[in-house]
């Protein structure tokens, strides 16, 4: 039998078990939680308790709370659904396909000095555009993980398809409530991240 590197993840229930195992210390390998959530194969019949669509826009359904340590989230895009540009409130987020397509859009985090992006400044001083920059724009396929925090930029998520609805399980490690929102004109706003179910049981409206 070939060697397994790390703990066998075969089912959801097992990258949960893998995760919390992982969270146990204080120091959080990052590149130990990609490899977790890489190495989940989507299985329908594991995550479909929580795949709750919205006609007008994209769910996010709770998994897991990780002790306090990591929320472990389904999001659910209908056909043409896409997120804000917002930013992970200095926390890492994964983002895993489990079925369909999304569309990731980055932009430069505006007026992070060189020292949050490591990046050194425009040589005539700060380009002081006055609308966000765009830097990538990349698919993901299904079990593949997407990775970023505020140093590497904001993004947007789309559901490209315009006929069929798009899974995606996503990892906040540390969790955040709010988040920042940037419009087109750099206005930027604080956003309270919101749960449409916990546990495959739907929120009450209050509770949200
Ligand atoms: O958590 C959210 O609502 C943003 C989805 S893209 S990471
Ligand atoms: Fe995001």
């Amino acid at each position: 039998k070939p060697l397994k590197y790390g703990p066998a993840v075969d089912s959801l229930t097992d990258l949960v078990a893998a995760l919390h195992r992982e969270f146990e210390s204080n120091y959080v390998n990052i590149e130990m939680v990609n490899h977790l959530m890489l190495t989940y194969k989507s299985n329908p019949r594991e995550w479909r308790k929580y795949a709750k669509f919205d006609r007008y826009t994209y769910t996010r359904n709770l998994v897991d709370a990780g002790n306090g340590k990591f929320n472990l989230l389904i999001l659910c895009w209908g056909e043409g659904h896409g997120s804000s540009v917002h930013d992970h409130a200095d926390s890492h987020c994964f983002m895993k396909m489990l079925k369909g397509d999304l569309r990731e859009k980055r932009y430069e985090y505006p007026n992070r000095t060189a020292r949050d992006t490591g990046r050194s400044h425009h040589p005539d001083g700060e380009i002081d555009s006055r609308e966000l920059v765009e830097i990538g724009e990349t698919p993901i396929a299904v079990n593949d993980v997407a990775y970023i925090n505020d140093n590497l930029g904001l993004h947007r998520v789309e559901n490209p398809s315009h006929s069929d609805t798009s899974v995606s399980l996503h990892l906040y490690c540390p969790p955040f409530d709010t988040c920042s929102v940037f419009q087109d004109n750099l206005k930027k706003t604080t956003a309270k991240v919101t749960f449409w179910s916990k546990y495959g049981v739907r929120t009450k409206q209050n509770e949200q």
